[in-house]
């Protein structure tokens, strides 16, 4: 059991996500926040992940009627309340003390999905007990094949709903930036999952996911695809989901903004797979544009990780209403009374 007793941080102040990223600095070891917040080698296609964004523009739609609208969503044959979910990043021990079990209790109270990175430095079966709301397992592919189908079979066994693979991190990015932070893990964290650093994967093949496929019991997503060639192949491979994903930026540096990636891969889907996205989304009117563009819900990477320094569990929750309260405002002002309802048309051309 972790013991936490400072005071809770009033979370009042914090109006958006810029708010949470602006206190972050001051509360984060250096270390931990340079590794959150850094990209890959000149940091171009962290940057790309925000522009795309702010480069689109929205066509509103007055008198619509809309009064309460309604996020919900079906994804994988579940209903979630809102599509908003957590990303999976690592070591949420350096960001604060309760590490991963605030980032469940703060996923539960926001009624959020939580993707929980192979590199969580709380095991599996404590998040599982702390959890309230459906977990899915990010995987990263070791080249033990033994190890990987254990770890896969442990992550259903604790009742994760989705294996997501990570696919775009054959080898770690450039990342000079968080070198320059020290990046270096205290002794007391612990990857229980992940003996050994990020390096020692192997790299893989579509032959490694049709493995997976044939003895994994929940769906297997894809994470990392960014051009409707690679997205064709993981249909074909079996795949139940893709997530359009440049990693937030932090792994080849120069490739596109996911937003202005994902449209081409949603057309050549097709609506066979649910595509999901995420970079760069950091207001309500990301996650429609995300939505009109072809995404079935969105995840949230940094924010996620600056909520939970600022506030452990109730920043993490503040962090996703704040995004869901922001869409329910720009699906009222485009009238838009439900997710399936925002289309292309919700962008000006
Ligand atoms: C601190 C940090 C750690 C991350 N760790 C992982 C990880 O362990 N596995 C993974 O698939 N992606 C990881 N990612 C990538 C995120 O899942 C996600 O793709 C990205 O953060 C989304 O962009 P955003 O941060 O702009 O929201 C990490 C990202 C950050 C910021
Ligand atoms: O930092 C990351 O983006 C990441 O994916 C990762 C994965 C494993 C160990 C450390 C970081």
């Amino acid at each position: 059991m972790n013991t936490w007793n400072e005071t809770p941080t009033d979370l009042t102040e914090f109006l958006n996500l810029a708010d949470f990223e602006e206190k972050a600095v001051e509360r984060m070891s250096k270390m931990a926040y340079e590794y959150v917040a850094s990209g890959a080698a000149d940091e171009l296609t962290i940057q790309w992940n925000r522009q795309a964004f702010d480069a689109i523009k929205l066509n509103p739609t007055v008198l619509n009627g809309v009064g309460q609208p309604d996020t919900r969503i079906s994804l994988l044959g579940h209903e979630l309340p809102h599509p908003i979910l957590i990303a999976p990043t690592a070591y949420h021990q350096i960001m604060h003390p309760e590490g991963e079990l605030a980032t469940a209790r703060g996923a539960g109270a926001a009624s959020a999905v939580y993707v929980v990175s192979s590199f969580t430095t709380t095991p599996l079966a404590e998040i599982a007990q702390t959890a309230t709301q459906p977990l899915w397992f990010q995987l990263y592919v070791r080249d033990d094949r033994e190890y990987t189908r254990n770890l896969i079979q442990e992550a259903e066994a604790r009742g994760c709903r989705a294996i997501c693979i990570t696919v775009d991190t054959a080898v770690p990015g450039v990342r000079n930036r968080q070198e320059k932070g020290g990046f270096n893990l205290p002794d007391h964290v612990i990857t229980h999952h992940m003996p050994g650093p990020l390096n020692e994967k192997k790299p893989l093949t579509w032959k490694d996911i049709e493995w997976i496929n044939s003895f994994a019991k929940t769906p297997v997503l894809l994470k990392g695809i960014l051009n409707a060639e690679d997205a064709e192949k993981a249909v074909q491979a079996g795949a139940s989901g893709i997530i359009v994903s440049n990693h937030g930026g932090r792994n080849l540096d120069t490739v596109p903004a996911t937003i202005d990636a994902l449209p081409r891969v949603a057309d050549r889907v097709n609506g066979r797979i649910p595509v999901l996205m995420d970079g760069g989304i950091r207001r309500g009117t990301d996650v429609l544009k995300a939505i009109a563009l072809g995404a079935r819900a969105v995840l949230v990477g940094k924010p996620v990780c600056f909520g939970l320094a600022c506030g452990g569990a109730a920043g993490v929750t503040k962090v996703i209403e704040l995004l869901k309260t922001e869409l329910e405002i720009a699906m009222i002002l485009t009238g838009r009374a439900t997710i399936p309802q925002i289309d292309r048309s919700v962008i000006w051309k």
